[in-house]
């Protein structure tokens, strides 16, 4: 499902007027559906039904109270990144027995505020973090549940800074030293319960094949842990990419019957078929760590277009919105489309749409042909729900944009814009 569509010449949220919500909060104003954000929480947990399994959404893509406790209300499980993470997700009504919490540099004050909010698994990626969670579970004389992130050496195929299943990348243990990491664990550390296994090969895949791929290479592995070690869970990561390209036209949901199998993206029903064959007989609980898949396209963020610039080389329309607000175009030339809330004839020009921080890098789209609009009109950056508001900073002295959730015909603020004061907050 997509929550997205024109209705009489005007773009729409779910029911609301996003023109409406413009003017009634101003811009940048992110604006997520949470119709949609349900639809792809239970179609990804649809797709495992049968077997023991949980999706723990990666709070990383997009934090807000207001996101988790839609989920949380579904039982969802969370795969947290921080103490600070656990903390919202406690906020949001989310149970800390149904959290794993992954990263390369946890912390004392994390491990110890996790262990005492009793998480399901600290995911561990070094031997010397693993030994340091069963020093500090010692010290708190507790146990530590703990899995270790196995690095499988497969290429996601992805951008190279969201790539993190290769024995380059920062992430887990490399796959031929994981087995030798358990056996010693077992033997030399009391204070650790070697609970599961898990693995994460990148972000925002667009072919099932990787996955596959990873899945078939660690199956065997899996399997040995559960009889050497008895772990009881699999996590096979998030990653699952999104349609960047032409997402408002897909929500009418024939775009993508009418693309050739060749170039249609993943689906979740085809990630479902090829994985679960593989992994339905192992009698490992599977997880999942899905952030983008159930947020991204469920979001955008409205801009205003300030000023309209013609020069020698381009036109630059420029917006109230920046790199500091949604980076991903500036970080990874992340695509999104830009789409007027008032619906365009088909005349296109090729334009720059740029917002006002102070860096060449600050672009939503270059040389990009768009339906025109006009200084005083509003866009859509659309599929923005994901690693959006999240990554977002005050850089250049630029409040916080708000944020509206979107249920039926109801638009409520689930975070207020910062006001100047609230940018000296904590300032001495
Ligand atoms: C360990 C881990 N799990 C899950 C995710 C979520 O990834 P995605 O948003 O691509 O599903 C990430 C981010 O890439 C991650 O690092
Ligand atoms: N921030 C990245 C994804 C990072 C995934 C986190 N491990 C993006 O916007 O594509």
């Amino acid at each position: 499902m997509h929550g997205f569509a024109y209705k009489n010449g005007s773009l729409f949220c779910e029911n609301v007027d996003l023109q409406t919500l413009a003017e009634t909060h101003g811009t940048p104003l992110y604006v997520y559906s949470a119709n949609t954000i349900l639809d792809h929480f239970r179609r990804l947990d649809q797709a495992l039904a049968g077997i023991d399994h949980e999706v723990a959404y990666a709070v990383k893509a997009n934090s807000n109270l207001s996101v988790l406790r839609l989920l949380a209300k579904e039982n969802a499980g969370f795969d947290i990144v921080s103490g600070g993470e656990l903390y919202r997700v406690i906020k949001a009504g989310g149970d800390p027995a149904h959290c794993t919490f992954a990263g390369v540099g946890k912390t004392r004050a994390e491990i110890e505020y996790a262990l005492q909010q009793g998480i399901y698994s600290f995911n561990v990626e070094s031997e010397a973090e693993l030994r340091y969670i069963d020093q500090v579970a010692g010290d708190l004389g507790v146990v530590a549940p703990v899995a270790v992130r196995v690095n499988p050496n497969v290429d996601a195929k992805t951008h190279k800074y969201i790539s993190t299943g290769k024995s380059e990348n920062k992430f887990g243990v490399d796959f031929g030293f994981i087995e030798e990491v358990y056996d010693r664990a077992s033997k030399e550390l009391k204070n650790v319960k070697l609970r599961g296994l898990q693995m994460h090969i990148g972000s925002q895949l667009t072919s099932v094949d990787p996955f596959v791929e990873a899945v078939k290479k660690v199956a065997p592995l899996a399997t040995s842990l559960k009889e050497k070690h008895g772990i009881e869970f699999w996590s096979i990561g998030g990653g699952i990419g999104i349609v960047y390209r032409e997402s408002l036209e897909s929500g009418a949901q024939d775009w993508w019957d009418k693309k050739a199998d060749a170039e249609r993206p993943l689906t979740i029903e085809e990630y479902g078929a090829s994985i679960m064959p593989l992994i339905k007989d192992l009698g490992l609980n599977i997880l999942l760590e899905p952030g983008r898949y159930i947020v991204g396209n469920a979001g955008v963020l409205l801009t205003h277009c300030l000023y309209e610039k013609k020069g020698t080389a381009k036109t630059f329309k420029i917006v109230d919105a920046g790199m500091n607000d949604l980076i991903r175009p500036a970080l990874y030339e992340g695509h999104h489309e830009i789409v007027p809330l008032k619906e365009p004839n088909a005349e296109r020009l090729k334009v720059d749409v740029v917002g006002p921080i102070c860096e060449s890098g600050d672009f939503f789209c270059q040389d990009r042909e768009l339906p025109d609009f006009q200084p005083g009109e509003t866009v859509a950056l659309m599929s923005a729900g994901a690693y959006g508001f999240v990554m977002a900073s005050n850089y250049n002295t630029r409040p916080l944009p708000a944020e509206i959730l979107v249920d039926g015909s109801t638009a409520t603020v689930v975070r207020k814009r910062q006001t100047l004061d609230d940018l000296l907050v904590g300032e001495l």
